[in-house]
């Protein structure tokens, strides 16, 4: 039988490809009247499905579509009146409109690995070409939003025929990237 498991929209209709030219481009959030546009200069990192509570996600979905850019190549173009950080104690400064709730950028500004980039939700782009998702994080804290545990072999089956390989923290690369900036911070490695 098909395994019909929902992830996101912009997984289940299929993944786009990359457009090799995408330049960047504007983020706009959901409403319909004033809304906040942002502007994103170059193509999207790390882009990634996350299942944590803290991430942005559409109404009836598990998870997150999220990516980083580095900071310098986000200005707010329209409307920045309407954010604000959703929590100031947080690692990612997460600036979501204060009317529809969509999380526009979330910089990093603390000393942590991630220092001077911002997660960014790439579905909000007017314009296709985004690099799409490569793997799937943060998987088993969907259960944390009410997912019945016994769904959770069936999510994850559905991310892997889609490609997400789904992981409980981040990918492989990107932990292994924490770890050795925070080891080469304490001096167990040369920085
Ligand atoms: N189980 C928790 C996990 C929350 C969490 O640690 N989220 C990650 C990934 S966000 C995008 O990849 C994180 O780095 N958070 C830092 C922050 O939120 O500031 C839950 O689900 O809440
Ligand atoms: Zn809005
Ligand atoms: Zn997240």
């Amino acid at each position: 039988m098909a395994n019909t498991a929902h992830i996101h929209p912009a997984v289940d209709a299929g993944l786009k490809s990359a457009d090799p030219n995408f330049g960047g481009g504007t983020l706009v959030c959901a409403c319909a009247d004033k809304p906040v546009k942002v502007r994103i200069e170059g193509q999207v990192a790390h882009n990634h499905a996350c299942g944590c509570t803290k991430c942005w996600k559409p109404a009836g979905t598990h998870f997150s579509i999220v990516a980083v850019v580095p900071h310098d190549k986000v200005t707010v173009l329209e409307n920045g009146d309407k954010l604000q950080v959703v929590d100031p104690s947080a690692l990612i400064q997460r600036h979501a409109c204060k009317e529809c709730g969509v999380h526009m950028y979330g910089p990093v500004e603390r000393e942590h690995a991630f220092q001077g980039l911002d997660f960014i939700h790439p579905e909000r782009f007017q314009e296709g070409g985004w690099a799409p998702p490569g793997f799937a994080a943060f998987v088993s804290s969907i259960i944390e939003s009410g997912v019945d545990p016994g769904q959770m072999d069936g999510i994850r089956s559905r991310l892997r025929e889609v490609g997400l390989e789904p992981y409980d923290c981040l990918s492989p690369g990107l932990m292994d990237y924490v770890a050795t900036w925070v080891a080469k911070k304490s001096g167990a490695l040369p920085s």
